[in-house]
């Protein structure tokens, strides 16, 4: 290690209060941008490895997020009908790659016997915690409808995810615009009408 700062990467360690080891991460792109052949005291790159930790801080936040938490607010609506918020936007990073894999999630449940549903904008959160992780798109999807029959005790549920992977995309196979379904479905939306009514309104745009 050169001229390296790691007091200025403490000290926004200590200002995010994130529990992601920033100074590990900035030593490491350090190491990483001189591998590739760059020099990494240039004046463009000098700040490249603390933007690049703080960017990592956010990108896998949700591996240090709660699902109960943000699930734990509930109504009492009496609904016991499907609930379902579609295109949900996200980006998620590739565990093969860590490149980003991108694209939108459909979430619905039919809630539990007691009609008690949660708020609309916590679906959406649900998403980020697992999304904010090193993934892969089939393990985001079983985790999120798990962590729904988990802590909202629905009658049933359904998530179902489309995405592009950028290590599809910009290296490798190179095939730009391909995009990757993945579903997951438990509970009583696994009846045939219930799973139809469900996947319409999902694929009707
Ligand atoms: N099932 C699944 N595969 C994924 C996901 N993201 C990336 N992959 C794949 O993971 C595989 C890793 O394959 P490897 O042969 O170990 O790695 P690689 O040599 O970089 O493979 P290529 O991408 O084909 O160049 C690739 O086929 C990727 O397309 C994902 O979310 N789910
Ligand atoms: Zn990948």
């Amino acid at each position: 290690m050169t001229d390296f700062d790691d007091q200025v990467v403490d000290a926004a360690l200590i200002a995010t209060g994130s529990p992601v080891d920033q100074p590990r991460i900035a030593r490491a792109v350090r190491e990483i941008l001189a591998a590739i052949g760059e020099d990494p005291d240039r004046d463009g790159l000098l700040e490249t490895p603390t933007r690049v930790a703080r960017a990592y801080a956010e990108m896998f936040a949700g591996l240090h997020q709660d699902a109960a938490e943000v699930l734990s607010t509930s109504f009492d609506l009496e609904h016991q009908e499907l609930v379902l918020v579609k295109d949900i936007p996200f980006y998620s990073t590739c565990e093969h790659h860590l490149v980003p894999f991108h694209g939108t999630a459909h979430i619905g449940y039919i809630p539990s016997e007691d009609g008690r549903v949660t708020g609309l904008s916590k679906l959406a959160r649900l998403v980020e915690v697992y999304a904010r992780r090193p993934q892969v798109q089939e393990r985001l999807t079983t985790q999120i409808v798990d962590a729904m029959m988990e802590h909202l005790k629905p009658k049933g549920a359904i998530v179902v995810i489309e995405c592009e992977h950028m290590c599809m995309s910009m290296r490798g196979v190179r095939k730009p615009g391909a995009k990757t379904v993945t579903s997951a479905v438990r509970g009583q939306i696994r009846e045939t009408a219930t799973r139809a009514e469900a996947m319409s309104l999902i694929l009707g745009k």
